[in-house]
């Protein structure tokens, strides 16, 4: 397409520059440094209780405590290290993944180049949707206006004439224009913000609040108890060096301090899989916010429908013509209902096509396209309708264009003496002569499922250069309609009828007529019975009823404008929903942030649209937000398996000390500090993660949304009521039954040795629990026998290694620095009781909560309704919940 301005570079030239200068790209925010984050975990507060423990421990003649200290900190160190490495990783390689590209105007042409290619002098080709790629003055404009809140943090578009600057990092929110540019990279004012906002720190995710609260509630705990020990200590007269020891051994063995960044791995593996299927997602907590979604606001064109569009039908006032043609090529079959109508048909082609702003072009045997598709389509109808377009745009040269905008509904053009208009119906029909002859094709051409706009034109006048848009768009001639069909998605209805088998509502919001809307949410299975079927300009305006209307599955709302959408979404969440919601427009950014997730399309949309989402699609399809919700709600479960699992062993590990505190010091201690230890930082560090990577779990597709905190009571309940008990209780029995077997009697001191073999047992129950335990945390709600065995072969590596590493804890090795040795037959006997006395309890526990789910049909086995994450969201508990489907 010819540049509207000057002919900008030559190509050598721009390649030339290039070399000289150097790439057009800001240095993203650079990733931590691995040495800084390795040290900040080696001196985060646990830790450095850990090296005064180990001080302490030295002083005391207390070597091995000392090592093991050391290897806690080294072992939790690397653990934590590797893992918010990687996370970090993972994430800006995601970063990378969006691609950025520019216009420019090359050898008197306009192209599409990698932005980092843009140089000096190049002039800038910008477009309403655009992202700006680098610095530089505007040489033409029509009615350009830019948003520059990422620079400024103002979000009011502001105007820009010919000279004025225009700045990288900005969108472009109306009008076109060239720009040459003055500076490109490191030279531009964006590369200033992004230096300044490399050393601003981002604030906490919704996500990690609450993970932190849940690590300060266990660390509350742990200390509560390392406390106790001391005290209780001391009123047993034990030396006070001593019951330190213990109590900060205590302590920081119950200290989840590798949980955190566990969860992080989890949320980048989940965002992994999202990319694999072509979501992209830009914040790690939206992987999480993505399963807790409770209704999805989609639009219609390209994300239910192919966006693949072509003129079907033309209606004129003089007579009609039905157009049936493949793809994009010109050759098509144009049946005209009669000659009359043969000239008016084209005259609408001609004039639709005037006001388009793209292209079929040929190359190499094949159509290509440049621009939008429905602007292409009107393109290929001036072909396939053989309008001599070249010679009427050479007789009639551009003189203006004032372009689409989502309120509007409309665009024009100046061409020669003639006025070109085209755009919605009810947007052009009310400017137009039609006297109503126009509404019942109109309602014939949307029920058929079609996109409609109306055509129109009038000669010129003077001041339409440069008058007001409205004086241009007025005293219209209407030339005529033209229908377009863009085909449903073939895995939109299978994608449609998995979200409603998740519980999770669909609203479609959409730009488009109604009728056309209706039509496309039948075909695809959306509508429903009775949902309302409402025009943006109908929404009450009373944000109460509004939120009555909204929340409803399959409304469709058409015709609606950006600021509807946001009314919509804020409704939503009023009845505390969580909202996901699609965007691709240039306004669509303001409802894309008031979303819960705000999605953007990678191939369609505009710039402004995907800085302000969440998750990018990057195949613009309904299916990949379907498989978003999917990975987001296994990601969540598999956090609540492993946090089951690691809090359950945190019981088996308290116990020991409860037991001795209340007893006064009458039952010695089942578990040495060390043993302790070689618990958290041994046995539990592979299972735990391996439960973090279990695979996606096909059932969570068949439950309804999870709308539960991450530790909720029924988590509470598994961990302190049924799995950590059945643990303690095999714990303690089998340290008692090796005592009891060698005579000892409440009180009495037992001998060294005898106490060791008791530990020992009491430590190898608490092993052989947690394997058992490994596997009942698989699934919140089968028991384990009904998993399949190989569906997560970590865990068995795990397993294997866990089992080893029992030997070898057990071994003349290490049991004289743990304090531990094999147990005794008794012991055995015992201890082996443990992994069935958990697997009893955990089936025993997941029948009963089965059971009270038949009863009140609660979805998702989670906590039904989830707390108000900000003061915007109020929960209504009487929202009546999905009903899931098994
Ligand atoms: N480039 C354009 N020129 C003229 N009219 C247009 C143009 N693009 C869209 N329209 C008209 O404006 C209406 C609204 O368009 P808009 O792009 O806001 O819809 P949308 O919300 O993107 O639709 P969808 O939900 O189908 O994606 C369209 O139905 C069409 O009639």
């Amino acid at each position: 397409m010819p540049s509207l301005g000057g002919t900008g570079l030559s190509s050598a030239e721009a390649a030339h520059r290039l070399l000289l200068t150097g790439a057009n790209v800001v240095p993203r925010p650079r990733p931590i440094s691995p040495v800084r984050l390795l040290a900040v975990q080696f001196t985060h507060f646990f830790a450095m209780l850990l090296w005064g423990a180990a001080a302490l421990a030295l002083v005391a003649g207390m070597p091995e405590l000392a090592v093991a200290a050391v290897v806690v900190v080294a072992i939790n160190g690397v653990f934590a290290f590797v893992q918010e490495y990687r996370a970090d990783r993972a994430g800006h390689a995601l970063l990378e993944l969006v691609p950025a590209r520019a216009t420019v105007v090359r050898d008197g042409r306009r192209r599409s180049v990698p932005a980092e290619d843009v140089v000096v002098g190049d002039l800038l080709v910008l477009e309403a949707g655009d992202g700006v790629s680098a610095d530089g003055r505007v040489v033409v404009t029509a009615g350009l206006a830019v948003d520059e809140s990422l620079l400024t943090g103002e979000s009011t578009a502001a105007h820009r004439d010919v000279g004025d600057v225009v700045r990288t990092g900005t969108f472009v929110m109306e009008g076109e224009a060239e720009v040459e540019v003055e500076a490109t990279g490191l030279g531009t004012q964006f590369a200033d913000v992004v230096r300044l906002a490399r050393r601003a720190r981002r604030p906490p995710s919704p996500l990690a609040v609450r993970l932190r609260r849940v690590v300060h509630v266990v660390a509350g705990v742990a200390l509560a108890a390392g406390g106790t020990f001391f005290a209780v200590s001391w009123a047993l007269g034990m030396p006070l060096s001593d019951g330190f020891l213990f109590a900060v051994g205590v302590t920081v063995a119950l200290v989840p301090e590798g949980l955190l960044p566990t969860v992080t791995l989890s949320l980048a593996r989940g965002a992994q899989r999202m990319a694999q299927r072509d979501a992209l997602v830009r914040h790690l907590e939206s992987v999480e916010t993505m399963g807790s979604t409770t209704v999805v606001c989609t639009d219609k064109t390209g994300t239910l429908t192919r966006n693949e569009m072509s003129v079907v039908e033309v209606w004129t006032p003089q007579g009609s013509a039905s157009v049936v043609g493949h793809g994009y090529a010109p050759t098509a079959r144009v049946t005209v209902s009669d000659d009359a109508a043969a000239s008016a048909v084209r005259e609408v082609a001609l004039a639709a096509a005037r006001c388009s702003t793209g292209r079929a072009v040929r190359s190499a045997e094949r159509w290509t396209t440049h621009g939008d598709p429905m602007e292409v389509a009107l393109h290929v109808l001036s072909l396939r309708t053989g309008v001599a377009l070249e010679r009427e745009e050479v007789d009639r040269p551009l003189r203006r264009r004032l372009p689409f905008d989502a309120r509007r509904r409309r665009m024009s053009v100046v061409a020669g003496d003639r006025v070109y208009v085209k755009g919605a119906t009810d947007s052009v029909l009310p400017l137009t002569d039609d006297d109503g002859a126009a509404a019942d094709a109109v309602a014939r051409l949307t029920e058929r499922g079609l996109r409609v706009l109306a055509v129109a034109s009038r000669a010129v006048r003077p001041g339409d250069e440069d008058g007001a848009v409205s004086a241009v768009e007025t005293d219209l001639h209407l030339l005529g309609l033209v229908g377009l069909d863009d085909p449903v998605r073939d895995d939109a209805p299978a994608a449609v009828a998995a979200c409603r088998a998740a519980g999770v509502m669909l609203v479609m919001v959409t730009g488009d007529h109604r009728g056309t809307a209706a039509h496309v949410a039948r075909e695809v299975g959306l509508s429903r019975d009775g949902a309302p079927l409402v025009e943006g300009a109908d929404l009450p305006a009373d944000d109460r009823r509004l939120a009555e209307l909204v929340d409803h599955d399959g409304a469709v709302f058409a015709r609606v404008t950006p600021e509807d959408k946001v009314r919509i979404a804020r409704a939503l969440r009023a009845r505390g929903h969580v909202v996901a919601m699609t965007g691709d427009g240039v306004n669509d950014g303001p409802a894309l942030r008031e979303a819960d997730v705000g999605i953007a399309m990678g191939r369609s949309g505009s710039d402004v649209a995907r800085e302000a989402a969440d998750l990018i699609l990057l195949d613009d399809n309904f299916a990949t937000i379907v498989d978003a919700v999917e990975l987001g709600r296994s990601t969540f479960s598999n956090i609540r398996k492993f946090l089951t699992y690691h809090l359950t062993d945190n019981v088996a590990e308290l116990t020991p000390f409860l037991v001795w505190a209340v007893s006064a010091g009458q039952v010695p201690l089942a578990l040495t500090v060390l043993q302790v230890l070689a618990l958290d930082i041994g046995a539990d560090l592979l299972p735990a993660l391996a439960l973090g990577a279990e695979p996606p779990d096909r059932t969570v597709m068949r439950r309804g949304p999870l709308t539960g905190e991450l530790v909720d009571r029924r988590l509470l309940g598994r961990v302190f009521g049924v799995l950590g008990p059945a643990e303690a209780v095999v714990e303690m029995a089998a340290f008692l039954a090796v005592l009891g077997a060698a005579g000892w009697a409440l009180g009495v001191e037992p001998s060294a040795p005898v106490l060791a073999t008791a530990s020992g047992a009491a430590f190898t129950a608490v092993v052989l629990g947690q394997l058992a335990n490994a596997f009942a945390c698989r699934s919140e709600r089968s028991w384990v026998g009904a998993l399949p065995v190989l569906g997560n072969r970590l865990l068995l590596v795990a397993v294997a290694v866990d089992v080893v590493l029992l030997g070898l804890f057990l071994s003349p090795l290490l049991a004289g620095v743990l304090g531990g040795s094999p147990p005794s037959e008794v012991g055995w006997a015992v201890a082996v009781l443990a992994p069935v006395a958990v697997l009893v309890a955990d089936t025993a526990e997941k029948a009963w909560a089965r059971r009270g789910r038949g009863r009140t049909e609660v979805p998702g086995g989670l906590s039904p309704a989830r707390a108000p994450a900000s003061p915007r969201r109020v929960r209504h508990a009487g929202r009546p919940a999905p009903r899931p489907q098994r």
